[in-house]
């Protein structure tokens, strides 16, 4: 089987836009691997970027490398998988995972708390994948730093516990090498959120116990529709993609439908806002919200489904999504490979922690503090408590605009919720739903008829981050950050993970706020209370 795109009652929209790329030899272009496709300014990065179109058939030199690594964590067994990545070196493995049913725990935070409870859980058979295309990513450079130190605590040598996948002659590698930690060297002509079936999704995904190999079979048969002007998949989506974008339907609702596969929408979240939000352009995808009415929204279900959908299995997915986000960023006249506005708030945050040295990071003063939650930042009209903020957010939201919320916390939390004795499935869920601050997203998505998304921080920064600074200028942005209890040394840098985290926080807010887009951020003294504060008072809106 491999993709079956229905475009439903879009098709007409469609076929001038399909025609058109076929009738310019975009297929044909795309299978021969021509950078110029995106105009003369992308063509020197489109011509280390397509590599990702060979993976089907490149990644499988190496599944032999994958499985004597898997065949020596069974023998020395090692069954706790831990994946520090961030952004495209871990989205694609989670979905991987999940799909598989197969266990995977990600680090893609500096939550201490989050941190805490990897660490905590099976150290003694616990194998750390560290995964960065550059090498230099500071969440995954301080997650190695802290297991590393843990396995020394513990007795253990890091070096039987630590397997790398990055680009040949990163700065990881280096350090990698000369620690004698195994190294899988990835295809450098593959950007980030383009490698899920390059090393990077492969390499963690085995060690965890998924069968990669189909995901590459289930590739490469896709692969020969895509060089085709009729019935390619990729054409297909990317034109709709394309088409909507250009017709002002620029938010894409993405929906796990009737499908095995969980979890793509985010990881297509990723692909599509890094990928098109830039120049004051772009594609929102929101995951999670119901299907909209809106003229500006159109909705896609992953999985057969009524309406939009694109059907078929996770590694021929993959390659699809790929596929179309390039021919989408073609119609719209941007360069797909690129990320031109991540880098402002990693700099802002490096800038932080340099100018603050040892003393207190400038948080500045709290607008007003209502209970557990102190809210930072400008907010007009007096706002006397958090129900006023809540309310300036979303009236803030402009016409064809959106609400951002972005929570840098521990995502596990919510299930240290206490059940009360013999709780049903949906008891739980309920429970669990009481003490998550995502909860946020659909109780404030109840309040406005403007599409909601909800990001983890810094999860977020390597993924629609782009979009929010890059693309139009119609967010409006409310930071979540919490109190840190038990804050985490990272050894060898003058931070701890909560101060990089707040750091984090604080040089997104200002990088948005230099392009004067309105940004709050509301901090929890207390974790636990502060969730459930914040909660209560968006349900009573
Ligand atoms: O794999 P790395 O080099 O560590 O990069 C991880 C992520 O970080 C960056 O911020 C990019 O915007 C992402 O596209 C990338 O996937």
């Amino acid at each position: 089987m491999t993709v079956e795109v229905t475009l439903g009652d879009e098709a007409e929209s469609v076929s001038p836009i399909r025609g058109k790329l076929a009738g310019e030899g975009v297929p044909a272009a795309l299978a021969a691997g021509d950078p110029a496709l995106w105009g003369a300014e992308a063509q020197a990065e489109a011509a280390v970027r397509l590599g990702w179109l060979d993976l089907p058939r490149t990644s499988r030199e190496l599944l032999p490398r994958i499985a004597g690594l898997v065949e020596r964590a069974r023998a020395d067994g090692l069954d706790h998988v831990v994946l520090a990545g961030m952004g495209g070196s871990s989205l694609a493995p989670e979905v991987i995972c999940d799909t598989a049913d197969v266990p995977l725990t990600v680090l893609d935070t500096t939550d201490p708390h989050q941190v805490r409870r990897a660490l905590s859980d099976r150290l003694e058979r616990t194998l750390v994948v560290v995964a960065s295309k550059s090498g230099g990513t500071v969440e995954t450079d301080a997650h190695r730093r802290v297991y590393e130190r843990a396995f020394r605590d513990a007795g253990i040598d890091p070096a039987t516990r630590i397997v790398v996948v990055t680009d040949p002659g990163s700065p990881l590698e280096a350090v990698a090498a000369e620690a004698g930690y195994p190294i899988v060297t990835a295809d450098p002509e593959v950007g980030g959120r383009y490698s899920a079936l390059s090393a990077f999704g492969l390499v963690p995904s085995a060690l965890a116990g998924a069968d990669v190999s189909r995901l590459l079979d289930d590739a490469a048969a896709v692969l020969p529709l895509l060089a085709r002007d009729e019935d390619n998949p990729g054409l297909d989506l990317g034109a709709l993609l394309g088409a909507q974008a250009l017709a002002g339907r620029d938010k894409l609702i993405l929906r796990d439908g009737m499908s095995e596969i969980v979890g793509l929408p985010a990881w297509i979240e990723q692909l599509v806002a890094e990928s098109t939000g830039k120049d004051g352009t772009g594609i929102l995808p929101v995951v999670g919200a119901e299907a909209a009415e809106d003229d500006d929204q159109f909705l896609v279900s992953i999985g057969p489904g009524d309406g939009t959908s694109v059907d078929g299995p996770l590694g021929a997915q993959f390659l699809v999504w790929e596929y179309a986000t390039a021919v989408a960023g073609r119609v719209l006249g941007i360069n797909p490979f690129d990320q031109p506005n991540v880098a402002e708030s990693k700099d802002n945050t490096a800038r932080i922690l340099a100018e603050a040295g040892d003393g207190p990071l400038p948080t500045g003063v709290p607008l007003l503090t209502d209970g557990p939650v102190e809210v930072y930042g400008e907010v007009p009209g007096h706002p006397r408590n958090l129900a006023d903020v809540l309310t300036y957010a979303l009236r803030a939201i402009p016409d064809r605009g959106y609400l951002a919320i972005m929570a840098y916390l521990d995502r596990e939390a919510a299930f240290d919720a206490a059940v009360v004795g013999e709780a049903s499935f949906e008891e739980m869920a309920e429970t669990w739903a009481n003490a998550d601050v995502a909860t946020l997203r659909a109780l404030l998505d109840y309040r406005t008829d403007r599409p909601v998304t909800f990001g983890w921080g810094p999860r977020f920064l390597h993924s629609t981050g782009q979009y929010h600074k890059g693309g139009p200028q119609a967010g409006v942005f409310l930071q979540v950050t919490g109190a840190v209890t038990d804050d985490i040394e990272v050894p060898g840098r003058p931070y701890t993970l909560g101060r990089l985290q707040l750091a984090q926080a604080l040089g997104d807010l200002r990088a948005l706020a230099s392009r004067g887009r309105p940004a709050v951020r509301l901090h929890l003294t207390d974790r636990v209370a502060g969730v459930r504060h914040l909660l209560s008072v968006a349900e009573e809106l």
